[in-house]
């Protein structure tokens, strides 16, 4: 995805001096929905900082409400109790500001636009002159290494560069943060694997704040600074895990004790709150 060897001298950045303001803050957060069956407590109690620079995840079994955690930071859902703040405003100014960029499980392309004119799109519903347009589309093709596609369309791309060319397209309304909603879980594990990799180097280039859900815990480990452990019924944080692992890492940091040690506390997590009648 990203241009390896232009990142090679970057340096990703530093597990200190890059807190700030938080870029979201959830208080006493709770959804229910309701439905014909009666109330689901979707999300209950919810506290949460999450600053400028880092990479959360959300991990969890099916139905903990990873999803909707994202959909409300996304001012998709509301909530039904407590606060929640995105870049300092409420989720519905941040969406209007287009704070965030969103990537889902399914690359969500369109299949009669080119590679290029889906990246386009927020960037022409927001009315950017075509000159900005076609430099943004560069730029953040060229950031998931798919300069060169620009004229082919979704389905002549493997599921991996479809994924790449929704995280270009995400970007590319130059959000400071990136939520993503399982973005490889549909991909086999080599392309999983690389695409992870990419996807560390491109947050460190880019020093976005993300937040990435998925039920993978070595994804989880690799990838972030915190792993929030959400158990379900109703949806709740369980465990909040801040890594030490250093931040500049590859794929071989999965042997390591230090690395094991912390997906061990998750799979710990994880075990604790399931419910095996699921
Ligand atoms: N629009 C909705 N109406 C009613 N219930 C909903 C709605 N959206 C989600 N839920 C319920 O809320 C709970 C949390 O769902 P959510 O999709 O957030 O979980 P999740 O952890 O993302 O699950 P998965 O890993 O399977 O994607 C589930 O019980 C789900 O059935």
């Amino acid at each position: 995805m990203v241009n390896t060897s232009a990142l090679e001298s970057i340096a990703a950045p530093s597990s200190e001096g890059t807190r700030g303001s938080p870029v979201i803050d959830i208080q006493n957060l709770s959804l229910t929905f309701q439905t014909g069956d009666g109330p689901v407590h979707a999300l209950s109690d919810i506290g949460l900082t999450i600053d400028e620079g880092d990479f959360v995840s959300l991990i969890g079994p099916s139905g903990c409400g990873k999803t909707t955690l994202l959909r409300v930071i996304a001012d998709l859902e509301q909530p039904t109790a407590g606060s929640i703040t995105v870049n300092g405003v409420s989720p519905e100014q941040a969406r209007l500001a287009r704070a965030y960029g969103y990537v889902f499980q399914a690359a969500a392309l369109y299949p009669w636009r080119t590679i290029a004119a889906n990246v386009a799109l927020p960037l022409e519903i927001m009315g950017l002159p075509r000159a900005e347009q076609e430099a943004r589309i560069r730029k953040n093709l060229d950031l998931v290494n798919l300069s060169g596609f620009e004229k082919k369309f979704p389905w002549q791309l493997s599921g991996g560069m479809q994924q790449r060319a929704s995280i270009a397209r995400a970007l590319a309304v130059e959000p400071r943060l990136l939520l993503m909603d399982e973005p490889f879980g549909a991909l086999d594990e080599i392309v999983r694997d690389h695409l992870n990799e990419q996807l560390l180097q491109l947050w460190a280039k880019t020093r976005k704040t993300v937040v990435f859900v998925t039920h993978s815990i070595p994804e989880a480990v690799f990838l972030s600074t915190r792993i929030v452990v959400l158990c379900p019924r109703p949806g709740r944080i369980y465990d909040v895990i801040e890594s030490d692992l250093p931040r500049e890492r590859s794929l071989d940091i999965r042997e390591t004790p230090e690395f094991l040690k912390i997906a061990h506390r998750v799979r710990e997590g994880l075990r604790a709150g399931h419910s095996y009648d699921d």
